[in-house]
C-alpha cells in the first residue's frame, strides 16, 4: 500500500488534507489518528510533524510526502521535488528592529540571529560570506530580540502581522519564497503506478484551481480576434449556432485573467458570456 506523509499540524496541515480529498482520496482524520487508510485507492496517509517529513521520504520509509520548501531545505534531505502545491505560500526572511537600520550587509560575526531553521540560515549566511551567530529557538522567534537573546531573526513571514507586532521589519531580499511541495524519495518511487497516479490527480486539482471555462456567442466575423483573446489550451471549441452568422465558443482560461477577457470579448460583440469553475481536469 502506497504511504503518503501529510503534516499533522500547523500551517500546511489543512491545505494538504483538502488537496488530497479534492483529488478523490480519503485523507480526513476524525480526531487525532496517526494514519488514515484509503482502501479504495490502496493508499495510507501517515500524519507526521511537517519538519520530519523530508527525512522519512528520503529514507524511503514513506513513498511520498507533503512538506514546506523551507523545511525541506532546512532538513538537507536528498529527495525528488515532484511539484509545488501552491498553498502555504510565505517568505522566509531576516527581520530586525524597525529602528536601528540593521541589514544583512551590516551583519557581523557578533550579530546573533534567532531562528528555528538553523541550517537554512547558515546556508544563506555562507552564501553571503557572513560569519554571524545562529541562535536556535523552537518557536516564538519574533520576541527573542526584545528578550535580549538575538539582534535579528530569520523566520516565516506571511501577512507580516507577527513581526510588525514585535516592532520588527524584514530586511534584505527573502532568503526563500516557500510553499507546500510534493516530494518523493527519487524518480523510481515517483514512477510507481500508485505514486504516479496520486501526483497526476493532484496536478489535475492544481490546474483546475487556476483555470475557468469561458463560453460565449459571437458574430462569426470576429472569430479571429476571439481566438486571440481566448486561445484555450490547444484551441477553443467553436460550434455553429442556429442563428445565422453566429458561433458559440468555449475555452479554458486562467482564473486571474477572467475580467480582462470578459471586457475584451464584450468589446468585440460577444454575448451571453458564461464563466464556470473547473473541479478537476487533465490537460
Ligand atoms: N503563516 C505561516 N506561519 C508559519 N508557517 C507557515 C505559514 N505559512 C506557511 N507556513 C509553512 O508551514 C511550515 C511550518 O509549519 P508549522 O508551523 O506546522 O511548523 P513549525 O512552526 O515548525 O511547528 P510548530 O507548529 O510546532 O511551531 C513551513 O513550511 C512554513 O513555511
Ligand atoms: O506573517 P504572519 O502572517 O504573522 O505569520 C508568520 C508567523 O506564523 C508562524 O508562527 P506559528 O504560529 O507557527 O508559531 P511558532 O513561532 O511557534 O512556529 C511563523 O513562525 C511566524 O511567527
Ligand atoms: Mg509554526
Amino acid at each position: 500500500m502506497l504511504q503518503i506523509a501529510l503534516p499533522n499540524k500547523g500551517a500546511l496541515s489543512d491545505g494538504a488534507v483538502t488537496l488530497a480529498e479534492e483529488a478523490g482520496y480519503h485523507a480526513k482524520r476524525r480526531g487525532r489518528e496517526l494514519s488514515v487508510r484509503d482502501a479504495d485507492n490502496d493508499v495510507e496517509f501517515i500524519f507526521l510533524r511537517p519538519r520530519d517529513i523530508a527525512t522519512y521520504v528520503s529514507k524511503g520509509i514513506v513513498e511520498l510526502g507533503v512538506t514546506g520548501l523551507d523545511l525541506l531545505h532546512d532538513s538537507g534531505a536528498d529527495v525528488k521535488q515532484l511539484m509545488p502545491l501552491k498553498f502555504g505560500k510565505a517568505r522566509f526572511c531576516y527581520a530586525v528592529p524597525k529602528e536601528g537600520g540593521l541589514t544583512p550587509d551590516t551583519f557581523t560575526a557578533d550579530t546573533r540571529i534567532a531562528t528555528s531553521y538553523d541550517s537554512l540560515v547558515r546556508q544563506d549566511l555562507e552564501r553571503r560570506g557572513i560569519d554571524a551567530k545562529v541562535v536556535h529557538l523552537d518557536g516564538a522567534v519574533e520576541i527573542s530580540i526584545q528578550l535580549g537573546v538575538a539582534d535579528a531573526i530569520a523566520d516565516v513571514v506571511q501577512t507580516g502581522r507577527t513581526i510588525d507586532e514585535a516592532g520588527l521589519t524584514t530586511t534584505g531580499d527573502p532568503i526563500l519564497n516557500t510553499q507546500a511541495i510534493l516530494i518523493a524519495q527519487n524518480n523510481d518511487v515517483a514512477a510507481l503506478e500508485p505514486a504516479r497516479l496520486f501526483a497526476e490527480r493532484i496536478k489535475g486539482i492544481l490546474v483546475a484551481r487556476e483555470h475557468i471555462v469561458v463560453e460565449y456567442d459571437l458574430p462569426k466575423e470576429h472569430l479571429a480576434k476571439a481566438k486571440d483573446i481566448t486561445p484555450g489550451i490547444e484551441s477553443p471549441t467553436v460550434s455553429p449556432l442556429s442563428k445565422d452568422g453566429w458561433v458559440a465558443v468555449k475555452a479554458m482560461a486562467r482564473q486571474g485573467d477572467i475580467n480582462r477577457i470578459m471586457d475584451e470579448l464584450t468589446a468585440i460583440g460577444a454575448k451571453g458570456i458564461i464563466v464556470t469553475d473547473i473541479r478537476t481536469c487533465r490537460i
